[in-house]
């Protein structure tokens, strides 16, 4: 039968979430009939919570909700809401009493997403109805790449904003004072001699596995492979591994799919290259004392400011997850912003019973995960910083007993931090 519960019933915030008056449970079915992967978002009224992803396969995906509920859907992977040709409206859903059937087996409410829903072709248009506050607030100018993607018609009135929709405008070098590179011919070779051969570096026991020639040292001739044995000490580790679980913490992995809308959104899919979880320092956790302690310590030790820098992304495997091999900058030459991803910092934040090798497959150079380590290696070639190494294939083997945690820090040939702020990397987190 039906039930009924208020706001401070635990079993009313699972979807409804902030009911202030009495909500019915009622199961709701949503079907999609038309020819694009769709999810369902819960309206919060602000920016809505992702709940669940229709297929085009014609099953039905059911949900626990409440009358009154909304929800709206949007292209899967993106935010870009799905609309009827007709009226350029988005469907919206709301759950409503008038709706409901009780025919004996399909009791409950019924969504059907019509056949001829489709990406909206107005492409500067607002997704959410919040959009007008938001702008209004000033959030086209503080967070401009989400605003512009998702509320590109309010910024528009408000700032003007509206032709920065299309990526090719929005993101240039020049547009975002992207244009000073962080390494020219040379710069390479110079900086792992140093670290191999300056003695400040000493105490955080530097060996070189790989050099150009076998100097300074090396087990094997080839490109640069360094470590550095103490990197990190506890407090930084443990921070790391705190800072992780904040925001959304540990995520299956994802590749970045092909980009499907004009102002350059990238769809995200599930790995099967890479089976790892990850979590991305951002926010609260780079506010952690021994977080700026390690990112700093990259920043002196490179030279190259904060600003090429990713968050730091925090990876978790279990027994029997991998990450196939792959190269961490494009193999081609990179047009983004940032440019080619020109080094990595590889930090092992504990111990693995057994597995968990980094191996670079080109060069067949194994190393073992160790607690407090940092492997370091580029991707470009020291006599052309624009050109990717194609010998820097590297995978992570399989944990087979214990757990993996480490950090990647991966610092780009350009500023990267506008880049971000202004949506031009594929992500709008
Ligand atoms: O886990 C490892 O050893 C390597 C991971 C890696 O290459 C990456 O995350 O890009
Ligand atoms: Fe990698």
């Amino acid at each position: 039968q039906e039930t009924t519960c208020s706001a401070d019933d635990e079993t009313c915030s699972d979807i409804g979430v902030g009911a202030s008056t009495a909500k019915r449970k009622i199961p709701t079915g949503f079907l999609n009939l038309s020819p694009y992967r769709a999810d369902i978002h819960y309206d919060d009224g602000w920016f809505g919570q992702y709940v669940a992803t229709m297929e085009t396969n014609g099953e039905t995906v059911h949900l626990d909700t409440f009358f009154g509920d909304r929800f709206f859907v949007t292209r899967h992977g993106v935010r870009e809401g799905l609309v009827d040709p007709a009226t350029d409206e988005q469907y919206f859903f709301t759950v409503d009493p008038s709706l409901e059937q009780n025919d004996g087996e399909n009791n409950g409410v019924q969504f059907v997403l019509p056949s001829h829903a489709a990406p909206s072709k107005t492409k500067c248009k607002d997704r959410y109805p919040v959009c007008a506050k938001e702008a209004k607030r000033g959030e086209c100018t503080a967070n401009p790449g989400w605003m512009i993607v998702n509320c590109c018609e309010s910024c528009e009135l408000k700032e003007g904003f509206g032709h920065l929709l299309d990526s090719k405008v929005r993101c240039t070098r020049e547009r975002l004072n992207a244009t000073i590179p962080a390494w020219k011919e040379g710069s390479l070779d110079d900086l792992f001699t140093k670290w191999a051969s300056d003695n400040q570096y000493v105490p955080y026991h530097p060996r070189v596995i790989s050099s150009p020639g076998k100097i300074l040292g090396a087990e094997h001739d080839g490109p640069w492979i360094m470590v550095f044995d103490s990197f990190l000490d506890d407090d930084e580790i443990n921070a790391l591994l705190k800072g992780a679980s904040f925001g959304a913490g540990f995520q299956r992995s994802t590749d970045q799919g092909s980009v499907i809308s004009g102002s350059g959104e990238k769809e995200k899919v599930i790995s099967t290259h890479r089976t790892s979880s990850n979590a991305w320092c951002r926010q609260e956790c780079e506010e952690l004392e021994g977080v700026k302690r390690v990112s700093s310590r990259i920043e002196k030790f490179t030279g190259i400011p904060q600003n090429n820098y990713e968050s730091f992304q925090i990876l978790k495997y279990q027994v029997g997850e991998y990450y196939k091999s792959h190269h961490d900058s494009s193999s081609n030459k990179d047009n983004s912003v940032s440019g080619h991803r020109i080094l990595t910092f590889f930090l092992y934040l504990n111990d693995v019973l057994e597995g968990g090798h980094t191996h670079f497959t080109r060069l067949d150079i194994s190393v073992k995960p160790k607690k407090g380590r940092a492997l370091v290696w580029p991707s470009v070639l020291n006599e052309d910083p624009s050109t990717p190494d194609l010998r820097m294939y590297h995978e992570a083997r399989p944990v087979t007993k214990g757990i993996k945690f480490a950090a990647n820090h991966w610092i780009h040939q350009y500023d990267s931090k506008n880049e971000n702020l202004w949506g031009c990397s594929g992500s709008f987190a």
